[in-house]
């Protein structure tokens, strides 16, 4: 069977109160897989994150993920290089019954502390669609040319 997905479905945001003020999530280009997510963190308090520790840093918004989809939180690759930034899950995952607060669970693999402040682009999110297959137990698997041969088995 196939799955025809609306390729831009609407992603429906709420705004909480931690929210305002900010930016919405944009894609920063014409073709930008995902869409920058902002830390929603208070003016007057940034957050400090000490090599080794993790955050979850709150975006200050619901997001109504369509049916279908799920969002991918996913790392930007610019703090990952120069700061040692990324999100510890990576990739997140939104599920699309999902009514919460989006966060992002930023970690410090860097060798100094790195400052967020409110409004800063910390993470991505990429709207993809998803496939829920139906689970059967069965008792014996299905011969094939690979059997049983994984990790390396092809050779590096
Ligand atoms: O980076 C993330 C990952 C998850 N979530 C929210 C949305 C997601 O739908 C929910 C649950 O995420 P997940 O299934 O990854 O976590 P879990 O540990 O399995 O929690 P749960 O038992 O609530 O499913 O948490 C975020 O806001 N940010
Ligand atoms: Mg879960």
């Amino acid at each position: 069977m196939t799955v025809h997905h609306d390729i831009s479905p609407t992603l429906n945001l709420i705004r909480l109160a931690n929210g305002e003020g900010l930016d919405l999530p944009v894609y920063e280009s014409k073709g930008a897989a995902g869409m920058d997510l902002r830390a929603a963190v208070d003016a007057d308090a940034p957050l400090t994150l000490a090599p080794g520790k993790r955050a979850l840093v709150p975006t200050g918004f619901i997001f109504e993920i369509p049916e279908g989809f799920e969002g991918q939180i996913r790392p930007r690759s610019g703090l990952a290089f120069k700061h040692g930034i990324t999100c510890l899950n990576s990739p997140g995952t939104v599920d699309s019954d999902y009514r919460g607060e989006v966060k992002v669970l930023l970690a410090n693999l860097g060798e100094e502390a790195f400052v967020i402040e409110r409004g800063m682009r910390i993470a991505q999110m990429v709207i993809a669609p998803v496939t829920q297959a139906r689970v059967a137990e069965i008792s014996a698997a299905s011969e094939t040319a690979r059997g049983a041969g994984g990790f390396g088995s092809t050779g590096v």
